[in-house]
């Protein structure tokens, strides 16, 4: 029997990961700041995370949200403090996918449109509704006919905002585009997006599936830019290592939803609910955003340094733990040679080497990965690899 994965194999047999760091079977230490796309942003088995998953698997593992049981109301009250602006509902799914796939329905339903609004570079995910909103048509052209009407429109471009009519439904943006390059938003423009989609009753979902929940320094990545989405989609880091997603909204929508909109056999299950309450507190107690503002900060420093005189270094750029280092050249080779010194980074984009770190990286870790990302950059330029 052979499992398919839809990824090339990166030749490593991963057998424990602890805080920011995993082993192989050879009994090699790696950095991790590949992070399994993300998702051990909290680190790999946080102590808090496994202790609510170990009490609750001693309770109960299954349970539809039909009943009510008491780590969800804990969670829930975890999250209040933590939950975006305005928005009192939180509907829990399973993937980053599903949770995009809930708020494309929501847009339709709540506007009574068709149209979607995404942007060039975007990635949203790879089910039939979220994949005809990511931009890389790799992904997309083989499963086609696909959602539509579809447009893309340049990223952080002012002028693309006069396409957006009284015919969205909705316009998703990712506030950092994450796979498609580690790319911010600029204000001005997500600024724009806000003024200009009210004006027209469009839906604006932040989809922070990977920017949210503390990453980039702040809870949510809306929030570095002083406006406040309809809709948020989050996954990831949120359970701390257990696949859970959510779509968080505020009750000008939930109150237009009913029994049968949607479902889920497995969302909001209890050991997902208890995974979602232990990272809620860890963010808490830890002021995870903070240390993750500061610590990105000097990680993006320190690669700036190390890395001005390589003249295939295009741009080093990101916010917060989520940072990339744009190259003129093909990243694979940088990518593989971290990996020989043993950091574990990502791809992003075709060009970028994508860093997506535990909070608790220290400065002996950036020092490790910024001489990997040396080296790595140096035999890509000896290669000359385009
Ligand atoms: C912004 C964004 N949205 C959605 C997704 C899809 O998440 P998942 O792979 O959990 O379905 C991703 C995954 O990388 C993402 O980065």
């Amino acid at each position: 029997m052979k499992l398919i994965t839809f990824y090339g194999s990166r030749g490593l047999r991963i057998v424990k990961g602890e805080g920011q760091y995993v082993w192989d079977d050879k009994g090699r230490k790696f950095l991790d700041l590949h992070s399994g796309h993300g998702v051990a942003f909290l680190g790999h088995r946080n102590l808090k995370v496994v202790d609510y998953l170990k009490k609750q698997m001693d309770l109960i593992m299954t349970l539809t949200t039909a009943f009510d049981n008491d780590i969800r109301d804990e969670m829930l009250k975890e999250l209040d403090s933590l939950k975006p602006d305005g928005m009192d509902n939180v509907f829990l799914l399973n993937s980053g996918t599903e949770a995009v796939e809930l708020s494309m329905k929501i847009a339709r339903k709540i506007t009574g449109r068709k149209k979607f609004i995404a942007f060039k570079n975007s990635f949203h995910g790879r089910t039939m509704g979220s994949l005809s909103i990511t931009w890389n048509k790799k992904y997309r052209e083989p499963f086609e006919p696909l959602i539509s009407p579809i447009d893309f429109l340049e990223f952080n471009s002012l002028e693309e905002l006069k396409k957006l009519d009284d015919t969205v439904a909705a316009v998703i943006l990712e506030p950092v585009q994450g796979e498609g390059g580690v790319i911010p938003a600029k204000p001005e423009f997500v600024k724009a997006l806000r003024e200009e989609t009210e004006r027209k009753g469009i839906l604006l979902v932040s989809d922070e599936v990977q920017a949210g929940f503390g990453r980039t320094g702040k809870v949510w990545a809306y929030q570095h830019y002083g406006i406040t989405p309809d809709l948020l989609t989050a996954g990831k880091a949120i359970g701390g290592g257990f696949p859970v997603s959510a779509v968080f909204m505020p009750d000008s929508i939930a109150n237009k939803l009913g029994e049968g909109d949607h479902g889920t056999t497995y969302g909001g299950n209890p050991m997902a609910v208890a995974a979602v309450a232990a990272s809620s507190k860890v963010l808490k107690e830890d002021n995870v955003p903070e240390q993750a503002r500061i610590k990105g900060q000097t990680f993006m420093k320190m690669l700036r340094e190390a890395l001005e005189d390589f003249k295939s270094v295009r741009e080093i750029r990101g916010l917060g733990l989520m940072i990339g280092v744009d190259l003129r050249l093909n990243p694979s080779t940088a990518i593989k040679v971290l990996q020989d010194n043993a950091v574990l980074s990502l791809k992003a984009g075709i060009t970028t080497i994508r860093f997506l770190s535990p909070y608790m990286i220290t400065n002996q870790d950036m020092e490790l990965a910024v001489d990997g990302t040396r080296k790595g950059v140096a035999e890509t330029e000896r290669k000359g690899s385009s």
